[in-house]
């Protein structure tokens, strides 16, 4: 084991003068800051050293470095030696570098481990050469307590040989293991030293191109995409400001959870939020006054809780899907194309110039021509703006070059007379044009059943056109606009106002993005500055049968094609044991999806799922109380108590908030992950995850792909326990055909 590596004395030693150097700083630093300032530079000189000083006395003194590589550069063959931390470490007196910031260029090579032909990125720049060495410290107080050397595949390859072999087992190195068998509380953290080679591309992936990435439950999506925007701040400040970063999340449970890990991150100041708290508040200016938008929970409702009208939801199912869709995109296109094309007159614009008698005139083909070519790009009340400014210097051509034929000279008062009148005609020929009010055009098309019909693609049919028409006028009856109309309004300002500018994102990411429909990517895309955005989610975990990304070819396809995006998936699952992860496979075995990889699970071994059967309510409710005791006497932390239903987690915490005095009852408003013992519906549990999970009756998910994908969901939370419960008697069919041996029937 590690202590006995060949090297541990010359590491510790090394290790024992890093820390005296940081001893060193830590005191020259203090000195530093000591004495008040007046003066403003000084004041931020200051504040920067107050942060170094702070991560060195918490941190850095702690733990310098996680990891070293050794790297033979090609050309000069010089074998540079770098230790590898959470922050980098400078000595003030020599400037040299004592450890190197992970997210610096040459600790790319540390994550992608050893290998004959190496590089990094400096800049434009490729420095090529050999990573001779790349190894791993655990480092407790001060002291060296483990080495681990080499990364995973070369590893193999040199003890054992057929790398991939292995790893499609979910073999990983030691130091890996190491630090996943600490996983020992439900909090969201950073994985700096361990980050893996696939993750690594993803977080350096280059910062102008868009990227979406396909994750298995518990890959480390949303781990990667918040060290992403830690790179990105690291590599670009001088372009980016982490105060113009957003990151998207489903809930704001989840970004409370998610921001815990930013600031340890060094990126604290970034926007977050949901994609209704966001966009609501940019279409609050264009909405009527009075009016309200729809809790976005109404729909789960009408999906997910028993005796539901069937017609009403196939309508409300054919209107959300074709709201959020690109469709619905070309559609409002497709709109603002029809009003040109039959709206606007394009009549001839002529003037009779008194003092002459000459007849100015510009043809309504050339005004048509310049309206459609000239200002394409542009929204369209911007185009009206584009075409007076561009048909008042056509006339003004024409005028001068009429007063030059005459050799008349006009004076200072006869121009301004003379455009004074100009401008009056262009008023005047302007008010041809319809001025568009964004909601009234969204309304008009969306309640005009054979407008829509029109000027939606032919493969859309009737029937969805009239569910939609006739389903958005109920809803605007009662002055209600639902969650899904934001995405089209927003994208329709965009072709008539244009989008304000002032809010543009640095960098957005998208986490659960299968949760969003197209569009609303689609309007982040728009917002965001030469597409720099990072998409995550997992289609397998795609839980909204009425909205959302269905397979990924719809961003990379419909959206992000100018710069292309770039595509990456992860199969490598790190939060659950094998177990459970076995278990959790098998619901997905069940339903067919066009991108379905299933989750490897790294091998990292625990107990088995167990089964609870009840005859009865109040035994169940028993059985589960016992189980969280249990649970509690162990030392699990964080144990969520999972019904299918918003209404089912009501009733299970009236039901065991007696036996379980501790017990939170979990909903969509809630900000806080409080921890402890809570109870809530599945969709809540997207993108979190707990010591231990307790699914109640899994036998009322239904054998559709909604289901089953909710289904798992909630069963790739748990970091170490899972436990479903079943009514006797009851079919489970998502259940039917588990291995018996996958899990204990009690
Ligand atoms: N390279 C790694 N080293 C150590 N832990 C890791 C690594 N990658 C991921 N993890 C751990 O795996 C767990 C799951 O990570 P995360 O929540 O980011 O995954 P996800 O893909 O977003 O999951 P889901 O889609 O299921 O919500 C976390 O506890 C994270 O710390």
């Amino acid at each position: 084991m590690a202590i006995q590596h060949r090297d541990y004395d010359q590491e510790q030693k090394k290790l024992e003068e890093t820390v005296s150097i940081i001893d060193n700083e830590i005191a020259q630093l203090r000195e530093d800051i000591r004495d008040a300032t007046d003066d403003y530079v000084k004041q931020v000189v200051n504040f920067s050293k107050a942060k170094d000083l702070r991560y060195l006395e918490d941190q850095g003194r702690e733990k310098p470095y996680f990891g070293r590589v050794d790297f033979l550069k090609d050309e000069v063959y010089e074998l540079d030696s770098v230790y590898i931390g959470k922050r980098g470490i400078v000595r003030s007196d020599t400037f040299d570098s004592i450890v190197v910031d992970w997210r610096a260029p040459i600790a790319s090579l540390y994550y992608s481990g050893e290998s004959k032909d190496a590089f990094y990125r400096m800049g434009r720049e490729i420095v090529r050469g050999e990573v001779r060495l790349k190894r791993n410290f655990a480092i407790e107080h001060g002291k060296i307590t483990g080495i681990y050397d080499g990364a995973v595949k070369e590893t193999i390859n040199r003890e054992m040989g057929h790398p991939d072999e292995f790893l499609q087992e979910g073999f990983i190195d030691e130091f890996l293991a190491a630090n996943l068998n600490e996983t020992n509380d439900s909090r969201l953290k950073d994985i700096v030293a361990t980050i893996q080679s696939e993750q690594n591309d993803i977080i350096r992936a280059e910062k102008e191109r868009p990227i979406v990435v396909q994750g298995v439950a518990g890959s480390g999506k949303t781990t990667i995409a918040l060290h992403r925007l830690s790179y990105l701040i690291y590599n670009y400040q001088d372009t980016m400001l982490s105060k113009k970063f957003m990151v998207f999340a489903p809930n704001r449970m989840f970004l409370t959870y998610i921001s815990e890990v930013l600031p340890e991150l060094g990126v604290d100041d970034v926007q977050q939020s949901t994609f209704v708290d966001w966009a609501a508040r940019l279409v609050k200016p264009i909405m009527p006054k009075g009016w309200r938008i729809t809790s976005p929970d109404k729909p789960l409702t009408l999906f997910f809780e028993e005796d539901q009208n069937p017609r009403e939801q196939e309508m409300a199912r054919n209107r959300l899907r074709f709201k959020g869709s690109l469709v619905c995109r070309d559609t409002l296109e497709q709109y603002i194309r029809h009003i040109v094309g039959t709206r606007i007159p394009f009549k001839k614009l002529s003037f009779v110039y008194t003092r002459t008698k000459q007849v100015f005139a510009i043809d309504g083909e050339f005004i048509k021509q310049s309206f459609l070519e000239l200002f394409s790009n542009l929204p369209y009340q911007r185009r009206l703006d584009a075409l007076r400014k561009h048909l008042k210097q056509e006339m003004n051509k024409k005028f001068y070059a009429h007063l030059r034929e005459l050799k008349v000279d006009l004076d200072k008062q006869g121009l301004a007379k003379f455009e004074k009148m100009l401008d009056q005609i262009l008023d005047q020929y302007m008010t041809s044009f319809p001025r568009l009010e964004v909601f009234a055009s969204y309304r008009e098309l969306m309640t005009d059943e054979q407008l829509l019909r029109l000027l939606a693609p032919a493969d859309i049919s009737d029937e969805i056109v009239h569910d939609v028409s006739t389903s958005t006028i109920e809803l605007f009856e009662q002055e209600r606009l639902e969650v899904e109309d934001i995405a089209p309004l927003l994208y329709l300002q965009h072709l008539i106002e244009g989008l304000d500018k002032a809010g543009h994102f640095d960098h957005t990411v998208i986490d659960e993005a299968q949760d969003l429909s197209a569009l609303e990517i689609g309007v982040i895309a728009l917002m965001t500055k030469g597409h720099s955005i990072t998409v995550v989610g997992d289609i397998a975990q795609g839980i909204h049968a009425y909205r959302g990304i269905h397979s990924w070819d719809e961003l990379t396809q419909g959206i992000f094609q100018q710069p292309r995006a770039s595509y990456y998936t992860l199969s490598q699952s790190y939060r659950s044991t094998v177990e459970i992860m076995r278990c959790a496979n098998e619901i997905l075995r069940r339903i067919e999806l066009p991108e379905t990889i299933l989750a490897k699970p790294v091998l990292r071994h625990g107990e088995m799922p167990s089964l609870l059967t009840s005859s009865a309510e109040i035994e169940q409710w028993k059985m589960v109380a016992d189980r969280v005791e249990q649970y509690v006497r162990e030392g699990l932390q964080s144990i969520a108590i999972v019904a299918k239903t918003i209404q089912g987690s009501k009733k299970a915490h009236k039901a065991l908030k007696e036996k379980l005095p501790n017990i939170t009852l979990l909903g969509s408003k809630d900000k806080q992950y409080p921890g402890g013992i809570t109870v809530m519906p599945a969709f809540l549990t997207k993108g979190l995850q707990f010591d231990a999970v307790i699914l109640l009756d899994v036998h009322q998910y239904e054998e559709n792909e909604w289901d089953a994908k909710l289904l798992y969901v909630a069963m790739t939370r748990p970091v170490h326990r899972l436990v479903l419960t079943v009514r006797q008697g009851e079919n489970a069919p998502l259940l039917a055909d588990l291995p018996v041996d996958y899990y204990v029937n009690e």
